[in-house]
C-alpha cells in the first residue's frame, strides 16, 4: 500500500489525464474514510469529519488551509457546527491526480494533530 501522506505533490501540466478508475483503485485502500463522489461529470475525493463544536471545527478548516497553501493545492472545504467535508480534485485536469490522494492523506494528518 503506498503510503501516500510522505509523498509530495508534482506539478500537474494541464493536458495531464485524469486518473482512470483502474489507476484509482490501488489508491484507495489507503483512504478507507474517503470516497469518490462525481459532480457535473468530475470525480472527486471526499470525507467528512466530525468535531465536538463549531470552533475544533473552524480550526481544523484552518489547518487544512495551510497545508493547501503549503502545497498550492487546494480542496473545496464546507465548514459547518460539528462537521468538516473535504473534497479534493484537480481543476485544471477536472478530474483526480496523484496529488488528491496524497493531500487527501496528509488532511487525516492534519485531523489527528487536532486530537
Ligand atoms: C495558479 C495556481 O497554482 C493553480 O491554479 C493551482 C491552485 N490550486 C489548485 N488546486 C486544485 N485542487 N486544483 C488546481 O488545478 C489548482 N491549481
Amino acid at each position: 500500500m503506498p503510503n501516500l501522506a510522505k509523498e509530495h505533490c508534482s506539478a500537474c501540466h494541464r493536458a495531464a489525464a485524469p486518473l482512470t478508475s483502474e489507476q484509482i483503485a490501488p489508491l484507495l485502500p489507503a483512504l478507507s474514510k474517503w470516497q469518490i463522489v462525481e459532480r457535473g461529470g468530475i470525480m472527486q475525493l471526499q470525507r467528512s469529519f466530525m468535531f465536538r463544536n463549531f470552533a475544533q471545527a473552524l480550526d481544523f478548516t484552518h489547518r487544512v488551509g495551510e497545508l493547501a497553501e503549503s502545497q498550492g493545492h487546494h480542496p473545496a472545504i464546507t465548514t459547518e457546527w460539528g462537521q468538516v467535508t473535504v473534497t479534493w480534485w484537480t481543476h485544471k485536469i477536472r478530474g483526480l491526480h496523484r496529488n488528491d490522494f496524497i493531500m487527501a492523506a496528509r488532511t487525516d494528518e492534519v485531523v489527528h494533530a487536532n486530537v
